[in-house]
């Protein structure tokens, strides 16, 4: 599929891949570098405006080297992107580690997963068919 991209950003289209078959890291776009303190969280813009076709969302997901290293995840993970959202992407990430890390502009902070979704109809019922699980959840079958 063909995605369309608005990008307001000062990091130009070549800092981004032309096509992707996974993951596309998505970068900040500041003024100048955040700090975040250990256990704070911020919304980072990235300068990009998307055109998903319909039937379609994009997952923004936390990149294992910033998590593994310096303790930076998404805290909505994965982040929502509707088919129908024309803003800006923001990128809510939050500091799970003990120190102050600085995001400084250009930096890939996350990427970015194209997905199909399900058209789904609801219908209300009373009743859900019989399975040997049951109501059974949560951990009731034990640890081993
Ligand atoms: O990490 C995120 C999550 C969401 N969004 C944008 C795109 C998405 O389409 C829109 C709404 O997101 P979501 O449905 O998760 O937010 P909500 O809290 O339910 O707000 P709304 O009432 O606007 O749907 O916000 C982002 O830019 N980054």
């Amino acid at each position: 599929m063909k995605l369309k991209i608005i990008n307001t950003s000062k990091n130009p289209m070549p800092a981004y891949a032309t096509t992707l078959s996974a993951g596309l890291d998505l970068r900040a776009n500041l003024e100048e570098p955040i700090t975040l303190k250990s256990l704070e969280r911020t919304l980072i813009p990235t300068g990009l405006r998307i055109e998903l076709p319909e039937g379609y969302e994009a997952q923004l997901r936390p990149r294992s080297g910033l998590a593994l290293k310096q303790g930076i995840t998404l805290l909505n993970s994965p982040g929502t992107i509707d088919a129908d959202y024309r803003g800006e992407i923001g990128v809510i990430v939050v500091n799970l580690s003990n120190e102050t890390v600085t995001i400084e502009h250009g930096e890939r902070i996350c990427q970015m997963v194209i997905a199909k979704h399900e058209q789904v109809t609801i219908e209300e019922v009373d009743e859900l068919s019989d399975t040997e699980r049951g109501a059974g959840g949560f951990g009731h079958t034990g640890k081993k």
